[in-house]
């Protein structure tokens, strides 16, 4: 036999008919109007109605309740399709898998009490035969359909979730949005500060700090910037650095090679004794850390009328310092469950202060075996990126502060070994809130034995004390890496925990990626300017199915008429429609006078064929 042309009203072919989409009706045998595109070829009358045969014989039972269904609609026509009376061949085993699969996914499904609209058709009744085929057929869901969280990350609190059924986790989803926000902040009007238009490769100089004005609050972390508070600095604005002694300041830029943002540290009124000490920032270039803000290179410049040196360190929108977070007083939060203002709990978790000296040890064992030493271990240089995440900044400028051409070769374990007691006061500090509390060791350790383990404490004590010991007793970056082995696993344990959640949210927005092409398509079918006014179009033929269907999915309302809004709708529809199941719904006018009944395989190639002619003109 062969196979019928697959036409719309509008004549344009709506799926080949060995397409996956019409499958299933070869499996079921002879083509006899039992798909709506088989009746829209027959004939250019207004749609479906015309092949489907009324079915309104049957009388609802008796007292039956059908919450969302208005008068009108009960009292409108069903019309299902002729010779669709034979039930889908499929073995027992497959029906109940069938089962079990949609009644775990499909809250939507057709099958359902009250079917794909959220109400029960007149005369329906699962258990009579032919009369509740329409409705009680349930469609296996393909693979494709939903993408659920993968296993490894589903043993969360249901209450997470739930909010991560659908999209990335809220919080992250801002956090992103406010970070991308800063990448894109440019310099406001300022006044009395003349920053050069181009300085080297760099442009759209932004200052980070307060300088004669704030900086924008798109480039402060929000819950840092607030009136009163000077944004969680060390020094005064125009004090020379506590940590470099000279007058630094700090500028977001972008990069005229490749577009990116950089943060710009220029030390002012500084003139390198020796041209050779700025090139000591290559050997810093080479260090590949997660835990260091990248070096990418130096320069002299004269651009700020005066001879400064600048280091240009990769931008990390948002930062936040250690001393910011756990060394200053921070304005009240909400609480999450409350709303309530109150103020923000300053103890660090002794999980925390693992985490931030594995992180920095590491880094260390790095940098020494590089034969360099990191120096600027200090609350204000260790950025904090995101949650617990944090880099150490300001490498590379001690070496060309105080760079001399004939250092002595032993002056380099001693900075290592300086950077190891830095470390140590660096926790000290974290743990005691306080960044004076290493002035103060014997009081502040008392402290940290009284909140922390022995363990953390000992440590502490050999990296600060480390002048009272032999030195083969001392730490090194390597040792000190040995010594926290059960600590790194416990971290490499969260990474790929975090690693896990952060790929479960990458599947997320890939699914919304699809979605958002679908939209795209129907919504360049839909509504097209030359079709308006042409009710051969707009009121039958394909431009009508896909309108019902956008009422179906984007405009329900309840019995009363009432919008109703139900993201979890939207999506399952936009879900089907885009994997092009043989799953049939029925889609009803605004007038609740006709209806029909279509699969979304149908539906699917009708937006595809619309969508392919526009190409084709285009
Ligand atoms: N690489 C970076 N990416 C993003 N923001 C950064 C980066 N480096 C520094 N910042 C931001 O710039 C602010 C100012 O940094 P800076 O090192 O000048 O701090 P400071 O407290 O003024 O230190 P100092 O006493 O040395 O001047 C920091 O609070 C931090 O938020």
């Amino acid at each position: 036999m062969s196979a019928p042309q697959w036409r719309t009203s509008s004549g344009v072919p709506i799926g080949a008919p060995d397409s996956p989409a019409f499958a299933n009706e070869r499996e079921m045998g002879e083509k006899k109007g039992t798909s709506l595109s088989n009746v829209l070829s027959s004939t250019n009358a207004k749609l479906a109605t015309l092949s489907f045969q009324p079915r309104n014989s049957v009388p609802a039972k008796q007292g039956e309740v059908t919450p969302t269904l208005s008068k009108k609609l009960a009292e409108a026509p069903v019309f299902v399709p002729r010779g669709n009376t034979t039930p889908r061949a499929t073995s027992p085993t497959k029906a109940y898998e069938e089962f079990q699969l949609a009644s775990k996914f499909d809250t939507y499904d057709t099958g359902s009490e009250h079917g794909a609209h959220g109400y029960k058709a007149p005369g329906f009744n699962s258990s009579n035969g032919a009369e509740g085929m329409i409705t009680t057929v349930r469609h296996p869901l393909k693979y494709h359909l939903y993408a659920p969280p993968t296993p490894h990350v589903s043993n969360f609190h249901p209450s997470h979730l739930a909010s991560m059924t659908f999209f990335m986790d809220p919080m992250m989803h801002e956090s992103l949005l406010r970070k991308q926000d800063a990448l894109c902040t440019t310099q406001p009007e300022q006044i009395g500060e003349h920053l050069p238009e181009i300085l080297h490769l760099y442009h759209h100089l932004v200052p980070l700090e307060p300088g004669a004005n704030p900086p924008s609050s798109a480039l402060m972390d929000p819950r840092f910037f607030s009136k009163g508070i000077k944004h969680g600095l060390t020094g005064a604005s125009g004090d020379p650095s506590r940590i470099f002694g000279h007058r630094t300041s700090i500028y977001k830029a972008t990069c005229v090679l490749d577009g990116k943002s950089y943060v710009l540290r220029r030390i002012e009124n500084f003139r390198p004794a020796n041209e050779t000490s700025i090139q000591t920032v290559e050997r810093w270039r080479k260090i590949r850390h997660p835990s260091i803000v990248a070096v990418r290179e130096a320069f002299t410049s004269l651009a700020f009328g005066d001879h400064s040196v600048v280091f240009v360190y990769d931008y990390h929108p948002l930062a936040t310092t250690l001393y910011m977070e756990h060394m200053t007083v921070k304005p009240l939060q909400p609480d999450p469950r409350t709303g309530q203002l109150q103020p923000a709990s300053m103890h660090v978790p002794e999980r925390v202060l693992w985490s931030y000296l594995c992180q920095l040890s590491s880094l260390l064992r790095v940098i020494h075996a590089a034969g360099l030493a990191a120096r600027s271990i200090e609350p204000s240089k260790v950025l904090r990126t995101s949650q617990n995440r944090i880099r150490l900044s300001g490498c590379a400028i001690f070496d060309v502060l105080s760079y001399q051409p004939n250092s002595p070769a032993e002056s380099l374990p001693e900075y290592q070994q300086e950077d190891l007691v830095m470390l140590g006061k660096l926790i000290l500090c974290t743990a005691c809130n306080n960044s004076a509390a290493a002035h103060t060791v014997d009081a502040s350790m008392d402290l940290i034995r009284k909140r922390y383990s022995t363990e953390l404490a000992d440590i502490l004590t050999k990296l600060i004390d480390t002048h009272k010991l032999d030195t083969n007793e001392r730490f090194s970056a390597d040792s000190l890496v040995v010594a926290l082995a059960p600590h790194l696993s416990d971290e490499l344990g969260s990474v790929l925990n975090h690693t896990d959640l952060q790929e479960a949210s990458m599947m997320r927005e890939l699914e919304n990626g699809r979605l958002v092409r679908l939209l795209c398509k129907l919504n360049i079918v839909q509504d097209r300017p030359e079709y308006e006014g042409n009710s051969q179009y707009t009121e039958h033929g394909d431009q009508y199915v896909l309108k019902l269907f956008r009422d179906m999915v984007f405009h329900p309302v309840d019995e009363h008429g009432r919008p109703v809004v139900d993201l979890s709708h939207i999506l399952l529809h936009l879900n089907k429609l885009d994997a092009g199941i043989d799953e049939r719904i029925m889609l009803t006018s605004r007038d609740e006078l006709s209806c029909l009944v279509i699969s979304y395989a149908e539906i699917r190639g009708i937006v595809e064929s619309l969508y392919s002619a526009i190409v084709r003109h285009n």
